[in-house]
């Protein structure tokens, strides 16, 4: 185990701190082959999700995908930067904001809400750090992936408590592991397709885009594709669509190894090839739009549905800084803050003003 690092000095009566934190998956700095390689080379080096012996792909990253990928991941990334950075890092930093403003609204007091990224930055242990300095004492970890996997949530809680490892004078911890049937989820995605016919009229079917993951960790118990089905049914069913009226697939494979099916690029080829004139598509397992949504889905997709012979590709956007997706993400939070949330008619903040008036006056 590591050793302890030293703390902020321990202080007596002050009000202790609640601390938010959301992770997502996390970003390069720049769209340069230069900040690929260090992002890729954290990313693929985690056990989570890369599942291979350790010896053997460490010759495959470094041998082959270092010298590769960062490049053509890089022009890629340029392809959907913003003045503002890279999408998911602009999505999530405001969705951050977004919810500690609603959280203060709502008379949330003594909170401390802020994001973090799984991997590159900022990363999770200088978060985490921040936030014991700001006298965070209780602290909710909520990684902003609906459905739960090993690749996605398990990891990024795997960062905090490694943080926390090193740390004298623990908080409190509590984490969210999913989200993948909350009603106020399904229903801020319900809208969004709602909005989306309203403004551009019903397309003939719906394809919901997952991210893939690999098909042995559904073998091996990973609840991933089980939860991705169900939000697509809830959906579907809040929507009143026939089964014949939507389709999910999965995404964005690595490796040569087979991953869950179908595969979104064979759903593509096949809708297209079907005959399909009006196709909308959207990525409910995303809560920000990404390179795996930009790039992938509104661009690579439209053009593989185009060249066999489909009719009009209408991306959906993801929920990014939707209002019904804001109030989702605050209700999912207070549910999850139960107990522990200080608003000003809380029985225990009274009891304390009524403490502290006692000894002042
Ligand atoms: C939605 C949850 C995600 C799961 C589950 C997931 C699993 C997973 N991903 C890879 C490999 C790559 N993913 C990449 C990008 C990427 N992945 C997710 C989300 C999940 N991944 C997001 C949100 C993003 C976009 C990041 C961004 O900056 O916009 C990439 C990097 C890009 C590239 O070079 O193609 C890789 C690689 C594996 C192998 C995996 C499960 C085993
Ligand atoms: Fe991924
Ligand atoms: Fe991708």
């Amino acid at each position: 185990m590591a050793v302890p690092l030293a703390e902020p000095a321990f202080r007596h009566s002050y009000t202790p701190k609640t601390g938010v934190l959301l992770i997502n998956l996390g970003t390069p700095d720049a769209p340069t082959a230069k900040a690929l390689r260090p992002y890729l080379k954290q990313f693929l080096s985690d056990q989570r999700v890369i599942e291979i012996p350790k010896a053997l792909w460490w010759l495959i990253l470094n041998g082959i995908i270092l010298n590769l990928r960062p490049r053509k991941s890089a022009e890629k990334y340029a392809s959907i930067w913003s003045s503002e950075g890279s999408p998911l890092l602009v999505h999530t930093r405001k969705q951050s904001q977004l919810l500690a403003d609603k959280l203060a609204a709502a008379g949330l007091e003594n909170l401390v809400v802020d994001f973090a990224m799984r991997y590159g930055n900022p990363s999770v242990d200088s978060v985490l750090r921040g936030m014991r300095e700001q006298g965070v004492e209780r602290l909710l970890v909520v990684p902003l992936y609906p459905q739960y996997a090993g690749s996605s949530v398990a990891t990024a809680l795997d960062e905090v408590f490694r943080s926390l490892l090193r740390m004298r004078n623990m908080p409190e911890i509590r984490t969210v592991r999913h989200f993948h049937d909350f009603p106020p989820y399904i229903e801020a995605l319900a809208r969004q397709v709602e909005a989306h016919w309203q403004a551009n009229g019903r397309g003939d079917k719906l394809l919901m885009s997952f991210h893939g993951v690999p098909r042995f960790t559904l073998d091996k118990g990973d609840p991933y594709h089980c939860e991705c089905l169900k939000t697509g049914r809830l959906l579907a069913e809040r929507l009143q669509l026939d089964r014949e009226q939507y389709e999910v697939a999965f995404q964005s494979r690595f490796g040569k190894a087979e991953w869950i099916k179908p595969y979104t690029v064979d759903t593509l080829t096949a809708l297209a090839k079907a005959g399909t004139q009006k196709l909308d598509v959207m990525c409910p397992g995303f809560v920000g739009d990404c390179l795996e949504t930009l790039e992938e889905i509104a661009m690579e997709g439209k053009e593989i549905f185009l060249t066999n012979g489909g009719g009009e590709y209408r991306y959906i956007p993801c929920l990014n800084e939707d209002p019904n997706w804001l109030d989702a993400l605050t209700a999912l939070v207070q549910q999850h803050l139960g107990g522990w949330i200080t608003t000003p008619d809380d029985p225990v903040q009274r009891f304390q003003r009524a403490q502290d008036s006692g000894a002042n006056g």
